[in-house]
């Protein structure tokens, strides 16, 4: 059985899905997955393969159909207040009303968390120069998007959800809210899952990630594996039969012959095939291959764990 990534051996978990189901008419969502404390994992995925769909599963704002998702171990969707304080949420395409100033967002933090730190919410507030006393509709999109953080993170939750933080932001507000993410995380105990559509602000942040693709995770892997030993190799339509396509994750056959694939050992192709083109790996070219490919190999070790749990039940 293949191994789990390797940064998440250890560690109590914090979010889990087993086989959770979500049917829509035209989509279908089943995913398993873990989140150990200590870890970021990211979730990428194009357009309405249903990152989104996942975090409302984990958030109790919609019911699974089949299989659990479990947050500090308990029931995602009948959360205990106990449990719910110590989660912190940014969901895409949600904010506070625009006639309300951050001021008006403190008060209503305060309010619904025993644990909010108005201290902290100032010092984020002042840090990130919003201005206080302004309504949200005056604010810029990043401006809303760092409000938006700082309103998760301010009680100190355990658990961050985050549904594309950075949408829509330009570099330097991004790499606020990424700097504002790992300071958080230098608590120990905590960890978090992040979506984007921006594979560098994945690849910087995160220990590992999941490739979701059309309601399922394909891929599942370390961070610092998919830089150091994965690989995109494109071989031409001359040699596609000669090239031992070893440890291909996925393949895409173009229209002239030519063979694009994501492979788990780059090394291996720059040894023995020096006329195959070989680059590093990302999780841009993990998703443009995954979505065009005729061939994928499982490679998500949970999905392996969970089924292999129910067959046996
Ligand atoms: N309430 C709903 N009713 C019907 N279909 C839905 C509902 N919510 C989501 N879907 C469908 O589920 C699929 C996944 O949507 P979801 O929002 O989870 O994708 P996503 O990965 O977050 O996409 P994006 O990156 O564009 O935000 C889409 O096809 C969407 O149309």
């Amino acid at each position: 059985m293949m191994e789990s990534p390797r940064t998440e051996d250890s560690g109590r978990p914090l979010i889990e899905c087993a086989a959770v189901c979500k049917h829509y008419p035209d989509f279908a969502l089943d995913v398993t997955l873990t989140v150990p404390e200590n870890t970021i994992v990211g979730l990428v995925g194009l357009n309405g393969s249903g990152k989104t769909t996942l975090f409302r599963l984990l958030t109790g704002l919609a019911k699974a159909d089949d299989g659990s998702c479990r947050m500090l171990g308990q029931a995602a969707d009948t959360l205990p207040v106990s449990v719910k304080e110590q989660i912190g949420v940014v969901l895409a395409d949600t904010g506070f009303p625009a006639v309300f100033t951050p001021r008006d967002v403190k008060r209503i933090l305060a309010a619904f968390y025993n644990g909010f730190d108005p201290e902290y919410f100032d010092a984020l507030v002042k840090r990130f120069s919003i201005p206080p006393d302004k309504a949200l509709e005056t604010f810029s999109t990043g401006m809303k998007a760092r409000l938006r953080v700082i309103a998760a993170i301010s009680h100190h939750p355990r658990i961050l959800l985050l549904d594309e933080p950075t949408a829509g932001l330009d570099v330097v507000a991004r790499n606020q809210i990424l700097d504002l993410l790992r300071e958080y995380m230098e608590t120990p105990g905590r960890s978090i899952l992040i979506s984007s559509h921006i594979a560098s602000d994945l690849e910087n942040l995160c220990d590992s990630f999941r490739l979701i693709s059309r309601g399922r995770i394909l891929l599942a892997e370390d961070m610092d594996v998919l830089r150091d030993e994965y690989g995109y190799v494109k071989v031409p339509a001359s040699l596609a039969r000669s090239v031992d396509l070893k440890g291909v994750v996925c393949r895409k056959t173009n229209p002239d012959g030519s063979i694009e694939a994501l492979v788990s050992d780059r090394q291996f192709y720059l040894d023995n095939y020096p006329h195959v083109l070989v680059e590093r790996g990302g999780v841009d070219e993990a998703l443009l291959l995954f979505e065009g490919a005729d061939a994928v190999i499982d490679r998500n070790p949970e999905t392996e764990i969970t089924r292999k749990g129910k067959e046996t039940r």
